[in-house]
């Protein structure tokens, strides 16, 4: 008797597949509600309801990035969100004295070190660690002695992934951004990169992550990288959400994720 393995059929197996394969972990990234919101500088959408309802949707993980310029995340939005998120938090910040001591006081399960410039419309490139080691090393430190574990947003290069081992990080989250943006050849130019670099993490025994810019169309090559263990996903699923409703956004792309597992 053959048994046609449909969708649906694998959600019915779902909970026997996880025991037996490691599913990939969603973490969302609720930024872009909260740009929504400071577009009139008002108190809707709220980025923490949009938590809640992400996580009842199979977020494992919700992220949010507290700039320098508070462009779109508020201090009282992590104050919320660490009260009320019930999964795990991924406080993501720039190497700057005031948003790393909230981040040491605010306590979330991951903390993740990203570039920041106030002129850049989104994050650009990734961390410099082989050219920035000691501030890098310095913030690191905070986020470790506050029992935060720490990942570093970084470019698909090998060196990167090296310099970032040794400073005895938890995790390195892979910058999508030149996958996401490449057309067709470069685009499997781009996923060899993530593919090598993910083999160094593995090696150097830390965990491989991969975020920006991935959407509902291009995340499968990403998810299927050998050893990937969590992939950060927002702006796409916001924008899905507006359309959808943040709850069913999530569930499209977790659906997504479970299949490539
Ligand atoms: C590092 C990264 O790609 C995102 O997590 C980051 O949050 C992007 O910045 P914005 O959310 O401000 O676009
Ligand atoms: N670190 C990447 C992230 O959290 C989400 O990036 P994007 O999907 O909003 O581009």
């Amino acid at each position: 008797m053959s048994y046609l393995l449909t969708a649906d059929s694998c959600h019915f197996f779902q909970p026997l597949l996880n025991t037996l394969v490691p599913m990939l972990e969603l973490g969302v990234n609720i930024d872009h509600v909260a740009t929504v919101r400071q577009a009139r500088r008002t108190f809707e959408p709220d980025p923490v309801v949009a938590a809640a309802l992400a996580e009842q949707g199979g977020a494992d993980g919700i992220t949010f990035h507290l700039r320098e310029d508070r462009r779109h995340i508020q201090d009282r939005d992590v104050e919320v969100l660490m009260k009320t998120v019930n999964i795990k938090t991924n406080f993501e910040l720039a190497c700057a004295d005031d948003v790393l001591s909230i981040a040491v006081k605010a306590k979330p399960d991951w903390g993740l070190l990203v570039p920041e410039s106030r002129e850049e419309v989104t994050t650009e490139g990734g961390l410099n660690v082989l050219g920035d080691k000691g501030r890098i090393k310095d913030a690191v430190a905070r986020l470790k002695d506050a029992d935060i574990l720490v990942s570093l947003f970084i470019d698909s290069d090998p060196d990167q992934v090296e310099a970032s081992a040794d400073l005895g990080v938890d995790a390195v989250e892979l910058h999508t951004g030149p996958y996401a943006l490449a057309k067709r050849d470069a685009q499997i130019h781009e996923l060899s990169r993530l593919i090598e670099s993910g083999k160094v993490a593995t090696q150097r025994k830390i965990r491989l992550h991969a975020g920006h810019g991935l959407n509902y169309t291009n995340v499968r090559p990403v998810a299927k990288i050998p050893h990937m263990i969590e992939l950060n996903i927002g702006h796409s699923i916001v924008s899905r959400a507006v359309m959808v409703g943040m709850k069913e956004a999530v569930m499209e792309m977790r659906r997504i994720l479970d299949l490539c597992s």
